[in-house]
């Protein structure tokens, strides 16, 4: 079937599915294919729960007029999300990085939501699958898109940009996260640099953090023109301060020769370019101070996203979201930093590093060795790697669990930070 034509199917029914445990009503169900299972397999039971049409890429599943083969369900989604992006005439805000896209993608969307009817992508949808539900889940209605990008691999951002095509873009910051697939710290760069080059391509304005050298290099290297510097420096188009971080950020901003203060409900100062380039976002879209200002305040984050949470005995800084050694540094830095009675550190193993796992998790427990806190807790294989004196080492969080339980943390503030896949929400809740 023709993209046009499909185009014209999902118009009468303008929501997708991919999943029998979500079906909706008169939905189109996408039958892919993932590690687990082969999605042509539930074509049926969705329809029969329905959906309104199943595309399929698997001839032996076609039921019925409902069921629409394809040669590739992936590839069918991912062209017709784009050529959904093209009928919308509005700007698309494109956002990759190491550390912070979802919490710059919440930012930007609170601060555009006070003027204009803003889509963002919904979590971190921001695969080869999410990137395509989120541009078909903008609907007529809506006046500015912010997609973001993840990726673990290069080329991955290229073909995103070929699906979203973004008008603006920005990369929040290059670090030490997923070095495996990406093949070291130079291969990150090369990697988020895609964005950067389709933007050059295009001719859409960058956003760009000039207190990062790389991102100036990557920048230099293609020779960027259309750019709105932000920084914590004097020389940029718009410039911040952090005035207070404790533990929440009150920022002062300065634009056009004018000084802005928000108090946020924000913690760390790695937030900070997070939220100048939000700022910056809203400028370029014309938003008044007040209004930014608004937008700003408004964002509380979630999702054990460097969140904070006061539980009966402590003071929790809930950061397992995800780990790598950027991210860490920064959580350690910040933690160093907030002022606390009695600080306890406990920290999990960070994923996805590769050939660097040993020395990444080495160099982190020495940073977190030398902070000044009561009590320190490292856990995963990785990091017991590195068992030395100091601080308690645990194979597994369900050790660190049970250790935890026996000698209960109270009074103290807590900073619990590493990889999704540590599970070190279990420990939370019994601190
Ligand atoms: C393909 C899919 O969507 N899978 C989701 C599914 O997984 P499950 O294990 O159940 O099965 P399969 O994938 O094998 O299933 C194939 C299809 O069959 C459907 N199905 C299955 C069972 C059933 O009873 N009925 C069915 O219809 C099924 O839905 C599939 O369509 O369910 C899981 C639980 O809900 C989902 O987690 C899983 O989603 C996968 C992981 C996915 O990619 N989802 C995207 C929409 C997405 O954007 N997910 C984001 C996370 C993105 C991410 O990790 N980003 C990285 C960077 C990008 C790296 C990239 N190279 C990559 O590998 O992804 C980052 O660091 O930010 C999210 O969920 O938050
Ligand atoms: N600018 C930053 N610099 C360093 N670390 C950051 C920055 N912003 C956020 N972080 C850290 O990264 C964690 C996850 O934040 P966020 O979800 O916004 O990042 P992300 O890039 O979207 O991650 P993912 O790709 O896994 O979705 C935060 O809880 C915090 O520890
Ligand atoms: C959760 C996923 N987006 C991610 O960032 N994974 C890394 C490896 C982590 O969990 O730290």
């Amino acid at each position: 079937m023709r993209t046009e034509d499909l185009y014209s199917i999902y118009l009468q029914h303008p929501v997708i599915c991919t999943d029998t445990r979500r079906i909706t009503s008169g939905c189109l169900f996408f039958a892919l294919k993932g590690d687990n299972f082969d999605g042509n397999i539930f074509a049926s039971q969705a329809l029969d729960e329905g959906a309104a049409f199943a595309v399929i890429d698997d001839p032996g599943f076609v039921k019925n007029q409902q069921t629409i083969l394809v040669g590739n369900v992936l590839e069918t989604l991912q062209q017709l999300a784009n050529y959904h992006r093209r009928q919308l005439n509005i700007p698309f805000v494109g956002i990759t990085g190491t550390n912070g896209k979802t919490t710059t993608k919440e930012l930007i969307k609170s601060v555009l939501s006070v003027k204009y009817k803003t889509y963002a992508t919904q979590g971190n949808l921001n695969n080869h699958i999410g990137v395509p539900l989120t541009l078909l889940a903008i609907d007529r209605s809506v006046e500015i898109a912010i997609v973001e990008m993840g990726a673990n691999h290069q080329k991955e951002i290229e073909s995103l940009c070929k699906i979203a095509e973004p008008d603006l873009g920005l990369i929040t910051n290059v670090g030490k996260g997923h070095l495996e697939g990406f093949g070291g710290f130079e291969g990150v760069k090369k990697g988020k640099g895609e964005l950067y080059d389709f933007l050059k391509q295009s001719g859409g304005r960058v956003f760009l953090n000039k207190d990062s050298s790389h991102l100036l290099e990557m920048a230099g290297q293609r020779k960027l023109e259309n750019v709105f510097y932000y920084s914590t420096a004097s020389d940029s188009d718009l410039k911040g301060e952090l005035i207070e971080n404790d533990p929440f950020l009150t920022i002062d901003w300065i634009s056009d020769s004018e000084r802005h203060r928000i108090k946020t409900n924000l913690t760390g100062p790695y937030n900070l370019e997070n939220i100048l380039v939000a700022i910056a976002v809203g400028r370029y879209f014309n938003l008044s101070p007040d209004e930014i200002n608004e937008g700003i305040s408004a964002y509380v984050p979630g999702n054990n996203r460097s969140q904070i949470t006061k539980t009966e005995h402590n003071t929790l800084i809930c950061d397992y979201y995800n780990a790598n050694p950027s991210s860490m540094a920064a959580a350690l830095d910040n933690f160093a930093s907030i002022s606390a009675g009695k600080k306890v550190l406990i920290l999990g193993d960070m994923f996805e590093l590769g050939d660097e796992s040993y020395d990444e998790h080495r160099a982190i427990a020495e940073k977190a060795l030398q902070l000044d806190v009561d009590r320190k807790i490292l856990i995963g294989k990785a990091f017991y790697q590195c068992k030395t004196e100091g601080a308690n080492f645990y194979e597994s969080t369900d050790e660190a669990l049970k250790n935890i339980k026996s000698d209960s943390v109270k009074g103290a503030t807590v900073l619990i930070k590493g990889s999704r896949g540590m599970r070190l929400e279990k420990l939370a809740e019994v601190l």
